[in-house]
């Protein structure tokens, strides 16, 4: 049945790539509008705004995204010679992907303090963490692309 999936190997990575563009720009961009909600005063109109944003960008772009991404990423580590499940570069790959499944559910978190107007965290700290997908991105696409090790 897999062996069935590799004339679409290909496909199957170009829209992998597609959903990955798509979750990584939710995954850049969620962390600077609670930089931006940080600076808005809770309860003002401006707050209850950022709210909107945040929600819509999570449920509409970034959720479905990530779903994409692991479906068709795991199709293409299915299709039998793809991956060595053993090598260096994978192992790191998934360390580094399952990191940015962790940023992901902080995030959800971090969006769900502020949606209670309950946010525990300063503008700076979300600053430092708008890098941790940036680092995490250098990573895995170093892996797959160049397979160092
Ligand atoms: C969600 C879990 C993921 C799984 C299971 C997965 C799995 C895979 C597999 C099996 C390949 C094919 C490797 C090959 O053809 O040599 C691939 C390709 C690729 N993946 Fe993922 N991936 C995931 C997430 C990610 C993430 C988060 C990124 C980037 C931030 C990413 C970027 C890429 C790129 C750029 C390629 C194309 C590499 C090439 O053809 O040279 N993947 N992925």
């Amino acid at each position: 049945m897999l062996i069935a999936l590799a004339p679409y190997y290909l496909w199957i990575k170009a829209f992998h790539i597609i959903a990955i563009i798509a979750w990584m720009a939710g995954q850049f961009y969620l962390p600077r509008l609670f930089v931006y909600h940080c600076q808005t005063k809770v309860g003002s109109e401006e707050s209850e705004r950022f709210k909107i944003m945040e929600r819509k960008l999570q449920r509409i772009i970034i959720n479905p995204a990530m779903i994409c991404s692991f479906i068709l990423g795991a199709l293409l580590a299915s299709i039998p010679g793809i991956v060595d499940m053993h090598s260096g570069w994978w192992i790191t790959k998934i360390i580094a992907v399952l990191l940015l499944f962790a940023f992901h559910g902080a995030c959800s978190r971090w969006r769900k303090q502020f949606l209670n107007d309950k946010n525990k965290h300063s503008e700076k700290f979300y600053r430092y963490m708008n890098e941790i997908p940036t680092i995490l991105m250098i990573i895995i696409v170093i892996m797959v692309v160049i397979k160092p090790f």
